[in-house]
This record gives C-alpha cells, structure tokens and sequence, in this order.
C-alpha cells in the first residue's frame, strides 16, 4: 500500500514570495497521465476532447489502479513537457514472455521532501545549510563527515561553503559520486572542479580528499576506488547491517536531461547494478562527454544517510516534471531510482527549474508505483 501522500504545502505556489524554501513533503508518486486536473488542461484532457492541436495523439496508461503485478498493460506513451511522447512499451499480459526486467514496479513509496526556493542563489544558500548541517550531524554522532560530490554544475555551487564557520574541516572526507577517468588538471576533471571551486579554500587534510587515480584504465581505476572506500573504518564511514554497503552522510547529486544522476544513464547495465555487487563501476562510451568514467552503484547512493538533487534554472524544467510527476518506464530515468533506504531524499529547487510541476494535485494519493532495483536478482 503506498504510503498516504503526506500533506503538501497547498500554498506552495511557484510564484511563491517566499524569500526562503518553501518546504514540500509528498510522496514521489506519479499522477497518472490520465488524471486529469482540475483546471489544467492535462494530456488527457486534449486527447479525450480530440483537440487537433498538432500535439501527437497518446495512448493513456489506464488509470485503473490494479494491474496485473503491478505492471500495467501499457508503460510510456506520456506526452511530456516538451511535447513530445515517451516510448511505449506493451506486455503481453502478466507473466506471458517477461523476461525478468533489471527494474521492477513496486507499491512502496519513499517521502521525498522538495526544497523550493524562489531563486537560484537562494538555493545555493539552502544547499550551503543543507550541507552545514549534515556535517554537524555527523560529526556529533561519529566524530567524522563523509561528503560525496557530482560533477556538471554542481561544485561551483559549493564556493561559499568556503566561508562556513559550523563545517569541521579536519573531521570532513570528500569523495566522489563519479569522476571522469581523466588527469585532475584536465578541465573536464569534476576533483578540479571541486578544487577550485572549494577544498583548495578550506584546511581539509589532502588524505581526505579521494580523488580517482590518474592514468589507469578505467576499470582499474574503479577498482582502485573502491579500494580506497573499503579501506576508511566504519567509525568514519558505517557499513549498512543489509548488505554491508557503505554509509555516506551526505551524497549531493546533479541529474541531467536524460535523467541520469552520478554516471548511471537511463538503460545502461551499470544503472541496474546490484547491491550485492561492486560499489564502483567502470562507465565506458558514456552518453554524456567525456566517455569514460566511474561511477557508484545506485545500491550505494541509496545506502546513504541523506541524497540530495539539486536542480537549479529552466534547463531542468523538463526532467524535474517527468522526475517528480511522471509515470516513467522501469528504470528510464535513474533519478526516479534514487530512493535512500534508511535515508532522507531531497530535491533542491528553484522557481525556474520546478516551473513544470503540477504542485496543487500533489495532494491526492497516487497509486503509481515507483520503478526500482530489485533486492536480488532475479535469474
Ligand atoms: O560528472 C558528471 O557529469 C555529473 O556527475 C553528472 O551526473 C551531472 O551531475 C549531471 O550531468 C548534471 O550536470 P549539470 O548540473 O551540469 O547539468
């Protein structure tokens, strides 16, 4: 049963003149593309009154609420924002040639809690406390903070953490949730990103920056990753009782158009890796620039304490609204699989890029499960 939707801020309007977050808890839960909403005029809407307006015709999945397994009848074929249609996929009825999906359905849903602020340096602002204070946290509990940073757009948001009198630099490790498998002095290098950006600025002991080896072959050089990971105690860096994955306090992810977070891209085998497996994986012939990379195991992004996605600016109005709002196919966008297990999971937001979002029908409960890795694999 999905959990209830939690209360949802119903003033939480996107033209908000909040000088600071407007904090929305709900559950991720998709509105089904047939739910029409009162006064918007959703997909449905237009296709049920047969509104020729050059948008493509779509099949809706039914929002019947039981299907078969939990799989239903017809995935995809959503009109998304930017006007154009997800893929379709149609089973044969449940259990007649399904070959076992690397991602499964399931009815449980995990409360996100959406950080929107009114401007992007506002929410580099709540990012900045959002991080202060996960270290405090940490550092009062285990006398250590374990840090974990994307690449993209991501570390030059952290510059001003440089001034934070509350973070405990000399208790404070840095890691990488994925690194280019390229030299640290090459512009492409997300540790030279951080560097400038940040740790250059702040007494961190060198040692507590985990930079991915330079020079090795790719797979070599994620194995070497891991090394290092496997080698820090669990004083600092607890191990999960379920699976032994280990603990980060805090894993700060950038998702792109395609909604890949870390360097897991939407059907890509190391997306769907699981938990019983490496923590770090070689990315090769990567969608996105440049080719190689590693990357952490989604298993491992959700063992942690706190994951947060920061989203920030028009350019991630699209994949924000399919992320949060829309039934996807199980697995194509890794965001939707960002789900901490005993952790917390937030969005952090502007107006710009949360502009897409339905917020106002947030309060009803959806029955649209959530895709996921299955715990084990199924042969
Ligand atoms: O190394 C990388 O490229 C990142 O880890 C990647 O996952 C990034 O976070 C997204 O692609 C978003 O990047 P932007 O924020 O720059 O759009």
């Amino acid at each position: 049963m999905l959990a209830s939707t939690t209360r949802v801020n119903q003033h939480a309007s996107l033209s908000s003149k909040r000088s600071t977050a407007v904090k929305i808890v709900r559950c991720q839960a998709a509105p089904a593309a047939s739910t029409p909403v009162p006064g918007k005029p959703s997909p449905t809407t237009r296709a049920q009154e047969g509104q020729d307006d050059g948008k493509p015709f779509i099949n809706l999945i039914p929002n019947n609420g039981r299907w078969e397994k939990g799989i239903p009848p017809v995935m995809g074929a959503h009109l998304m924002a930017s006007g154009t249609v997800s893929p379709v996929s149609v089973s044969k009825g449940a259990g007649i040639d399904v070959t076992p999906h690397p991602f499964q359905y399931h009815e449980t849903e995990t409360d996100g809690t959406v950080l929107l602020y009114v401007t992007a340096e506002k929410a580099q602002a709540g990012l900045v406390r959002l991080v202060e204070e996960a270290s405090a946290a940490a550092v009062k509990a285990k006398g250590a903070f374990t840090l974990v940073l994307s690449g993209g757009s991501l570390p030059a948001l952290l510059g001003p953490l440089a001034a934070s009198k509350s973070v405990d630099w000399a208790k404070t490790h840095v890691f990488f949730v994925d690194e280019r498998n390229v030299p640290h002095s090459s512009p492409d290098s997300t540790y030279k990103a951080a560097s400038e950006a940040l740790l250059s600025k702040v007494p961190i002991p060198a040692a507590q920056v985990y930079a991915i080896a330079e020079g090795l072959p790719v797979e070599q050089a994620a194995i070497q990753y891991e090394g290092r990971i496997i080698s820090i105690p669990a004083s600092a860096l607890p191990r999960a009782t379920e699976g032994g994955l280990p603990v980060f306090d805090l894993i700060l992810l950038g998702v792109g158009p395609d909604g890949h977070v870390a360097s897991l891209f939407p059907n890509r085998a190391e997306t769907s890796a699981p938990a019983a497996g490496r923590w770090v994986l070689p990315v090769r012939n990567s969608p996105k620039p440049p080719p190689e990379r590693i990357t952490f195991t989604m298993p491992v992004i959700n063992a942690a304490k706190e994951v947060a996605i920061v989203a920030l600016g028009e350019s991630k109005r699209e994949i924000v609204q399919r992320t949060l709002e829309v039934q996807a196919l199980p697995g194509a966008l890794p965001a939707q699989l960002v789900r901490p297990r005993g952790g917390k999971l937030k969005w952090v937001l502007d107006v710009a890029s949360a502009e897409a979002l339905d917020i106002a029908s947030w309060g009803e409960a959806k029955r649209f499960p959530r895709s996921s890795i299955p715990t084990e694999k199924k042969e």
